[in-house]
């Protein structure tokens, strides 16, 4: 197989990453926005020893599940990779992730439910952060193309809020007519890196964040005022990141206009939100997606409940009326300053958080001798470390409820719990991210006698 080849392949599989999978001459070749029992003719890009990178000429044979997309540069860019596919095979393509990654570690006797369906396909995204560059002499904001840092120009978002759409061209449209230089990443010049734009579905208040490469230049005031003046924006912060680094976020925030943080509400619970707060980013599915590990979860007045990975305590306040006594942790300050002030806002006096690594804090409590009855892990997509599952399973919890956005992670970890004397039967996949093939799942571990 050689680079620029074209081949007639059928596509007999999905991978994790939304590519069409096809076999030739014992390589497997990845072709991006093909379909299971597609045949298409397809370029090949980039050949390894064992798999090799393809891109669709034509399609020969499509798909029933094949649906039009509006604008191909939504699956182009991996802004929507599954764009393509109908919403019903997305969620069983979701779940069927879950099953593969079961029967690999030989957990075949594991239920999988159906993947939850988010009550809405597109447009369900509370947050947006996108990058600003000078394309053909013009300051754009849009996608980056995969596995690129070429941007695509985008009006429409897609996934996210179309109100969150209306502030990004509004914004764009202000930095054009003042004639604020975009980044140039090349030469690490200009200013306006990423915009992000965050907004509340309870209350509409809506956060603007200039992430920029120096804390001030010479438009900074008069574009802060103008972008303070569109219709619901509470809050204009401006993030200083001089690195040339490809991580978005610089450390320090500075507010331009406006409020530090704007409040959202996840059930019946405010949160207050600051620039850098994680939240989930699904408003409507993610109080389904709480309700769901609380209903497995069993909970009784008198326990005390840990929620590790806490993030501004969004889990913990949601189970507070639930339960005897919350203890959170988390690794972000200001995240665990945000869930102290988020449990008064809500006068909830039974929960706490604390400022720490869980792998580190969880074996302190487990050597400090605390008992607790049930412990929710939410962590990043790496999932837990083996001295937090250790340390989990010392504190001998009833039962340990596992939030995960990785399944690959979760059930690595899952099996090193079994060990531990803990089992579960039932993973449940729940989507937060339809058009992409990100998968969210819940399970509840128990302690066995
Ligand atoms: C997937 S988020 C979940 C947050 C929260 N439970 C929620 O649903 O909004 C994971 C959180 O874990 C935090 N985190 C990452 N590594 C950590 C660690 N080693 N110890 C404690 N928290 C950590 C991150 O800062 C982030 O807030």
């Amino acid at each position: 197989m050689q680079k620029n080849q074209v081949l007639e392949l059928e596509i007999e599989d999905l991978s994790y990453e939304a590519m069409g999978v096809a076999h030739y001459e014992g390589i497997t070749v990845f072709v991006n926005n093909a379909l299971p029992g597609e045949i298409v003719r397809a370029k090949i890009l980039k050949v390894k020893k064992s798999f090799a990178f393809a891109r669709i000429e034509a399609i020969i044979k499509e798909s029933p599940d094949r649906i039009t997309v509006k604008l191909n540069q939504w699956v182009q860019t991996g802004l929507a990779s599954l764009a393509h596919l109908t919403y019903d095979k997305q969620l069983d393509f979701k779940r069927k992730q879950v099953v593969n990654l079961l029967q690999k570690a030989h957990l075949d006797q594991i239920k999988v439910g159906q993947t939850v369906a988010s009550p809405e396909e597109t447009g369900y995204r509370n947050k947006a952060q996108v990058p600003v560059r000078r394309v053909k002499g013009q300051l754009e904001i849009g996608f980056f193309r995969k596995h690129s840092h070429d941007l695509v120009p985008l009006d429409n978002f897609f996934t996210t809020d179309p109100e969150i759409d209306r502030v990004l061209l509004a914004v764009r449209d202000i930095l054009r007519k003042n004639q604020v230089p975009a980044y140039d990443e090349l030469r690490h010049k200009g200013e306006v890196r990423y915009l992000e734009v965050r907004r509340s579905r309870a209350t509409g208040e809506i956060m603007v964040i200039l992430i920029c490469l120096h804390k001030d230049f010479p438009q900074l005031k008069k574009v802060a005022k103008e972008i303070s003046q569109i219709r619901d924006v509470v809050s204009v912060v401006l993030n200083h990141n001089p690195q040339k680094t490809n991580v978005i976020l610089g450390k320090k925030d500075y507010l331009l206009a406006g409020k530090a943080q704007i409040v959202d509400k996840i059930g019946d619970v405010e949160f207050r939100i600051s620039p850098k707060s994680f939240f989930q980013i699904n408003s409507l599915q993610t109080p389904r997606l709480y309700q769901l590990a609380i209903d497995k979860a069993n909970l009784t007045k008198e326990d005390v409940v840990i929620d590790a990975y806490s993030g501004i305590g969004t889990i913990g306040l949601s189970v507070a009326k639930h339960v005897k006594e919350v203890r959170g942790i988390e690794i972000i300050d200001d995240a665990v300053k945000d869930a102290n002030n988020n449990a008064k806002l809500n006068t909830i006096n039974n929960a706490s958080y604390v400022t720490g690594k869980a792998e580190e804090i969880m074996p302190q409590w487990a050597k400090d001798g605390l008992k607790t009855d049930v412990i929710f892990v939410d962590p990043p997509r790496k999932g837990l470390t083996e001295d937090f599952i250790k340390a989990a399973a010392a504190t001998e919890p009833k039962k340990i409820v596992y939030i995960s956005c990785n399944p690959a992670t979760q059930v690595r970890d899952l099996q090193m719990f079994m060990e531990l004397g803990y089992s579960f039967e039932e993973i449940d996949p729940v989507d937060m991210f339809p058009q992409t093939p990100h998968v969210e799942s819940v399970t509840v571990l128990e302690r066995q006698k």
